[in-house]
C-alpha cells in the first residue's frame, strides 16, 4: 500500500557523501528496505548514498536516535558524515553547540566547531577480529587476504566493518572492479567497507573508498577514522592526520582512550516532500 501522508525530507552531505534525511520524531513513520532503495535510487528516486532517519531518543542520554540505510536497502550501524549532518541539525534546532546522538553502535557526542563545521567523538576503534567481525581468528593488523594490487589489509571496526589497504598510488587502483569483490570476501560475514590509502606525510593520508551497500562515494567518515587508526597501528603516521578524500578533507585523531575524533564540514542543499510513489 502507498503511504499518502506528507513526509518532509532534507538533502544534506558531508564532503559530497550525500543523504536524504527524514525526521520522523513526530510522525513515527517506519522506513522499509524497499523504501530506502527507492529513495536512494539516482535514476528514479531522490538519489543519495544513505537514507538517514532521525527518531525519538530511546534513552534519556541522547537528543535523538539515528537509523542509517545504505542505497541497497541494508541497515548500517555507523556513518560519520551523516552523524555530523544530523548533529548540526539538532544543534541548530536546540540553539546549542553540543548534541548527543544514539545509534546501534552507541552514543556519539558532537560539538559545533565553526560555521557548518562539526566535530564528533565516533567512539572507540574496535580491533579484535570478533568485533569487526571476521569469519575466523585473524591478526587484524595483517589480514592476509588480497586481490590484484590490493593485499594485506588492516581490519578496523568503527561500529561498522572496514578493511584498509595501503598502496603507493590510490589513483591507480580500479576500485569499481576490486571494491565489490573485496566487500563480499568470505572473511567478512557482514561484508565490509573497502578503503585504499596512500600515506602522503606523517600527518596526511589520501584515501578512496568503496562503501558496503552503496559503492564508490566521494567520502566516508568512518572510513577516514578506520584509515587513520590503521595507519597509526602500522607506524605509518602519527595518531592525528588530515585524511584527503575525493570530496575534501577530514581531520581525524585517535585519542589515548581509543576514541576517534572526526572534524569536518556539513552542507544542507535542499528540502522537500517525499513523493508517495517512493513509499509503496
Ligand atoms: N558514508 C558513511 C558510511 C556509511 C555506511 C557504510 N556504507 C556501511 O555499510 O557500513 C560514513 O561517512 O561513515
Amino acid at each position: 500500500m502507498t503511504d499518502t501522508t506528507d513526509h518532509p525530507f532534507l538533502k544534506m552531505h558531508g564532503l559530497g557523501n550525500d543523504f536524504v534525511v527524514l525526521d520522523v520524531r513526530q510522525s513515527g513513520f517506519a522506513l522499509t528496505p524497499a523504501m530506502a532503495r527507492a529513495i536512494a535510487d539516482r535514476r528514479t528516486g531522490l538519489g543519495c548514498d544513505q537514507v538517514v532517519v532521525i527518531e525519538t531518543a530511546r534513552s534519556g542520554l541522547s537528543d535523538a536516535w539515528m537509523s542509517l540505510w545504505n542505497a541497497d536497502g541494508s541497515v548500517t550501524s555507523a556513518c560519520g558524515n551523516a552523524t555530523r549532518c544530523v548533529a548540526w541539525l539538532l544543534m541548530q534546532q536546540a540553539g546549542s553547540d553540543h548534541a548527543v546522538i544514539e545509534t546501534k553502535a552507541g552514543l556519539l557526542d558532537a560539538e559545533m566547531r565553526g560555521d557548518k563545521l562539526v566535530a564528533v567523538d565516533m567512539g572507540p576503534a574496535r580491533l579484535d577480529w570478533r568485533e569487526i567481525p571476521l569469519a575466523k581468528p585473524v591478526d587484524t593488523l595483517h589480514m592476509g587476504i588480497g586481490i590484484g594490487s590490493l593485499t594485506d589489509p588492516v581490519g578496523v571496526s568503527m561500529g561498522n566493518p572496514h578493511a584498509v589497504f595501503f598502496v603507493g598510488d590510490v589513483a591507480a587502483i580500479d576500485l569499481a572492479a576490486l571494491g565489490p569483490v573485496l566487500e563480499h570476501h568470505d572473511l567478512f560475514p557482514e561484508r565490509a567497507n573497502i578503503e585504499v590509502a596512500q600515506v602522503l606525510a606523517p600527518d596526511r593520508i589520501r584515501m578512496r573508498v568503496w562503501e558496503r551497500g552503496t559503492g564508490i562515494t566521494s567520502a566516508c567518515g568512518t572510513g577516514a577514522c578506520a584509515t587513520l587508526v590503521a595507519a597509526a597501528r602500522r607506524g605509518l603516521t602519527a595518531r592525528k592526520a588530515d585524511v584527503v578524500l575525493d570530496g575534501g578533507v577530514l581531520t581525524i585523531e585517535w585519542l589515548p582512550d581509543d576514541h576517534v575524533m572526526m572534524t569536518g564540514p556539513v552542507a544542507l542543499v535542499a528540502e522537500g516532500m517525499l513523493d508517495s510513489s517512493l513509499l509503496s
